[in-house]
């Protein structure tokens, strides 16, 4: 049978390495970095980690805010959002997800966009 999107992620270290990437990668980015000036970067850590599990069907329940809550006040725009995905998509690049896997998670994470967006 196929395998699970979790599992094509590399599970529960997959995903450890994917979350670690992006956020050496935002860290890197001066398109978005200063959005993330004030934020617990372990907490963002953890509840990222935790959601990317959830979300690809792997045995995590993401315990963070809502994504409306989490973004207000930080009135992220598209281009915001592509400099996020554009980092993700080089660390999968990067851990050799294939691109079907990409795929498969960066549809998960398109329609969030409305939530995240100009709060
Ligand atoms: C689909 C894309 C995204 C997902 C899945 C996502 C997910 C998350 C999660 C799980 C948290 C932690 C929530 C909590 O603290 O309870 C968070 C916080 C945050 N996100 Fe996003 N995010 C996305 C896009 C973005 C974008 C594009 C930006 C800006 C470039 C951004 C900026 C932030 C910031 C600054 C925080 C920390 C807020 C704080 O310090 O309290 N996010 N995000």
């Amino acid at each position: 049978p196929e395998s699970s999107l979790y599992q094509q992620l590399g599970g529960e270290d997959g995903i450890a390495s994917i979350t670690d990437g992006l956020l050496r990668e935002i860290e890197q980015d001066q398109r978005i970095v200063h959005h993330f000036a004030d934020t617990d970067i372990e907490r963002f850590r953890k509840l990222l980690a935790e959601q990317l599990c959830e979300l690809s069907g792997g045995p995590c329940r993401y315990s963070g805010g809502t994504m409306q809550q989490s973004h207000t006040g930080f009135n992220i725009s598209l281009a915001d959002y592509d400099a996020l995905v554009d980092g993700l998509i080089k660390v999968m690049q990067q851990q050799k997800i294939s691109i079907s896997a990409q795929n498969q998670l960066l549809a998960l994470l398109a329609p969030m966009y409305k939530d995240i967006s100009y709060r």
